[in-house]
């Protein structure tokens, strides 16, 4: 083994490397996207027992499983948007595997979203933060805290839904534009269940995220949790999705190596 997978290995068997696991449980009951009626829609989360040490089987347990490529704590590919759709290897199964693993920031925006669900991520907010933390690194995930995860196992609150749409937090059409051009970022994470704010339907550039990330071929994750248990430089994510063929994106585990 190398010197420094071997180190690697050391420092996680000692504890010195922590895994944070950002992934949310996979169950009927975690919320799932929902568009206007006259739109598909995500599929929940199903599960159904094949057999448990029984006459179905009796020395196995086992279970079917389905659910939509955008349920839980998911990826979104390139192709996912019509933005992404004409870039090569732009399905979860055709993605350079290199885009797996990757240093992550971690925008911490919580008390600010504790005052206000709508509130946006902004290019100010951002160079505030850099003025903290040091400049973003090219190729970076930008995770955006926001503490969302605290309002499950509530659904209603968690998708906060109101006559106009959901009201979620979410980054400004400038701050996309910004993390793409200024940062070339390898893309954008959230707790809440759409990258982009929830009455970014009705903006200018509807979906500014979606569209631009994905336009930019870059990477979506949604439905984080724990990043309270990140620190804001320095941690490294691993986010390998499902190998679906023409996938437009995969429930998968996001583990966070932190220092
Ligand atoms: O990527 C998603 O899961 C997502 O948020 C989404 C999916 C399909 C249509 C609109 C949106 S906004
Ligand atoms: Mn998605």
């Amino acid at each position: 083994m190398s010197e420094t997978l071997g180190q690697l290995i050391r420092e996680l068997s000692s504890g010195n490397v922590k895994i944070v696991d950002l992934t949310h449980t996979l169950s009927p009951e975690f919320p799932t996207l929902q568009l206007p009626a006259q739109f598909g829609q995500v599929g929940a989360f199903k599960i159904e027992q094949v057999s448990q040490y029984d006459d179905a089987g009796p020395a196995w347990y086992w279970n079917n499983f389905s659910c939509g490529e955008h349920t839980g704590t998911h990826l979104d590919a390139p192709a996912h948007w019509v933005s992404g759709k004409d870039h090569p290897r732009n399905t979860v199964d055709t993605i350079d595997v290199g885009r797996f693993i990757g240093a992550a920031v971690v925008i911490d925006a919580s008390k600010e979203v504790a005052g206000n669900a709508d509130w946006n991520l902004t290019v100010d907010f951002l160079l505030g933060w850099e003025a903290d933390y040091g400049t973003i690194t090219a190729d970076s995930w930008v995770l955006f805290r926001t503490d969302w995860h605290k309002r499950l196992p509530d659904a209603a609150a968690f998708m906060n839904m109101q006559e106009d749409g959901a009201h979620t937090p979410g980054p400004t059409q400038d701050a996309v534009e910004w993390l793409i051009k200024e940062r070339n970022v390898r893309g954008f994470g959230v707790e809440t269940i759409n990258t982009d704010a929830g009455q970014a339907y009705g903006w200018p550039l509807p979906y500014p995220c979606h569209t631009l990330m994905h336009g930019a071929n870059k990477l979506g994750l949604q439905c984080l949790t724990n990043l309270g248990a990140l620190p804001p430089t320095g941690a490294i994510i691993i986010a390998a999705p499902l190998k679906i063929q023409r996938g437009s994106g995969s429930p998968l585990r996001v583990l966070a190596l932190v220092p």
